[in-house]
C-alpha cells in the first residue's frame, strides 16, 4: 500500500533522511519511532507530499506522490502533530469544509454523523472548536483525516498532551481503524507502540536503525546477547562449576559469564552475555558435547521493549568505545525513554552517543466538551 524507496531529504547542507526505504502492507499498523531529530516528521512529510524529497520515491497505492500528487494524496488522511483545525468553526462546520476540499463523495450529513460518531464527538459538534478540550481537538484532527475515507492514515504523535483517559480512547480507535486502513502512527511512547503496532521501524539520524514486530526484535537482540544456561557438569560439584564458567568464558564472542545458583544437585545455572555479533549457540553446543556436559535448558533473555531499546542504546555506547578509531561513523539506534517497543536489528556497525529521555506528557482537559 505505502512503498518508500530510496529516500533522501537534504536541508540545505544537512541530511534529515538518508536513504530510507521500507513497505507497508494493507492493513498494517505501522509504528515509527525515534528520537528527537531523528528525521520522523521529515519523513512524514514527505510520504504525505507536504515536502518533496531530494531523491528516492514514496508510492501509495502505485502511486508516486510527486508525479500524480492529486491522485496520491486521495488515498491519505493526515493527522500532523497540530491538527490543522480552523478555530473558530464549529466541529460540524469545519468538517463540512474538508468535506468538501476533499471533494467527498459520500452522502455528506450521514457520512459526518459516522466519523463523528466514530471518533466520540457527536456531542460537540455544534461547538466552537477552539473551547474544546485538547482531547476532543485531537478526535476533531482525527475526524478530519478520515473525512475521505481514505485507506492511508498517517498520524504523527496522535497522543501528545493527551490525559491517560483519552489515550486509552484514541490507541484503541486507532486500533479499530487500522481494521480498514493502512496506518503509519509516529510516536515516542514506546507503550503506545507495542499496545497499538503490528510492526515498527526506528529510525535514527535519518536511517532505518530497526524494522520489525516486537517479537523479532526482541529475539534477534536478545538471541545475541543474553542466554541463561543450565548445564550439568560430569561430577556434580562446583569443581564443574568453575571449569565450565572458563570453557565458556573462553569462546569466541562471550563477554560475561556469571554462574548463577545450584537449581538441582550439583548443577548451575549461568548467566551468558556476547559482544552482540556473535551467535555463540553452535559453539556452545560443541564445547558441552565435547566434554560430555549436558545442557539442560537454554533460555534466551526475555526482555521488555524498554530493556530492549535501553539495551541497545547500551551496546551503542560500547560500540562507541570499540570504534573510535573507526572511519567514519553509522547511526545508531537511540530511543527517547519512556516505557516500552520492536524491530528488526538492521543494526550495523553502529556507533556513538546520547539518549533522550522521552515524556508522556499528560494534559488534563479542562472544558470537558459535550454539553451544550
Ligand atoms: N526546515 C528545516 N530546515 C533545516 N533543517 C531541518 C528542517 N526541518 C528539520 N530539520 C532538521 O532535520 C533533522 C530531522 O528533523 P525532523 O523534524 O524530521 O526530526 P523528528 O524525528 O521529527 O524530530 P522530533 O521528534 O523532535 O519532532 C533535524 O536535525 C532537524 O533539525
Amino acid at each position: 500500500m505505502i512503498e518508500v524507496r530510496n529516500l533522501t531529504k537534504k536541508y540545505g547542507d544537512k541530511l534529515a533522511v538518508n536513504d530510507i526505504s521500507f513497505k507497508v502492507e494493507k492493513g498494517e499498523i505501522l509504528g515509527f519511532l525515534g528520537p528527537n531529530g531523528a528525521g520522523k516528521s521529515t519523513t512524514m512529510n514527505m510520504l504525505t507530499g507536504y515536502i518533496s524529497s531530494t531523491s528516492g520515491q514514496v508510492l501509495i497505492d502505485g502511486t508516486d506522490i510527486l508525479d500524480d500528487p492529486k491522485k496520491a494524496k486521495a488515498n491519505i488522511g493526515y493527522l500532523p502533530e497540530i491538527p490543522p483545525l480552523y478555530v473558530d468553526m464549529t466541529v460540524e462546520a469545519y468538517l463540512s469544509f474538508m468535506y468538501d476540499l476533499k471533494k467527498c463523495k459520500l452522502p455528506r450529513r450521514a457520512h459526518i454523523k459516522d466519523i463523528c460518531s466514530l471518533c466520540k464527538i457527536e456531542d460537540v459538534r455544534k461547538r466552537i472548536i477552539k473551547n474544546l478540550s485538547k482531547g476532543y481537538r485531537q478526535r476533531v484532527g482525527l475526524a478530519q483525516a478520515l473525512i475521505n475515507n481514505p485507506p492511508v492514515l498517517i498520524l504523527d504523535e496522535p497522543t501528545v498532551g493527551l490525559d491517560p483517559n483519552q489515550i486509552i480512547e484514541i490507541r484503541s480507535l486507532i486500533k479499530k481503524l487500522g481494521k480498514r486502513h493502512t496506518v503509519i502512527l509516529s510516536s515516542h511512547i514506546l507503550p503506545e507502540i507495542q499496545a497499538v503496532c503490528d510492526r515498527i521501524i526506528i529510525i535514527n539520524r535519518g536511517v532505518v536503525a530497526a524494522d520489525g514486530t516486537a517479537e523479532e526484535i526482541a529475539k534477534n537482540i536478545t538471541n545475541k546477547h543474553k542466554m541463561t544456561l543450565r548445564i550439568e557438569g560430569p561430577d556434580h560439584t562446583a569443581d564443574d562449576k568453575r571449569v565450565i564458567t572458563e570453557a565458556i568464558r573462553a569462546l569466541n564472542g562471550v563477554k560475561y559469564v556469571r554462574a548463577d545458583m545450584e537449581r538441582e544437585k550439583g548443577i548451575y545455572d549461568y548467566d551468558v552475555e556476547t559482544d552482540g555479533k556473535t551467535d555463540i549457540r553452535r559453539d556452545l553446543n560443541k564445547l558441552c558435547n565435547d566434554n560430555g556436559w549436558n545442557i539442560l535448558m537454554l533460555q534466551l533473555s526475555d526482555l521488555t521493549l524498554e530493556d530492549i531499546f535501553l539495551k541497545i542504546t547500551m551496546d551503542e555506547g560500547i560500540a562507541k568505545e570499540d570504534e573510535k578509531t573507526a572511519s567514519k561513523s553509522k547511526p545508531r539506534i537511540d530511543i527517547k525513554v519512556a516505557p516500552s517497543g520492536k524491530l528488526r536489528a538492521v543494526k550495523e556497525a553502529d556507533e556513538e552517543d546520547e539518549e533522550d529521555n522521552s515524556i508522556l506528557s499528560s494534559d488534563s482537559e479542562e472544558n470537558n466538551g459535550g454539553e451544550e
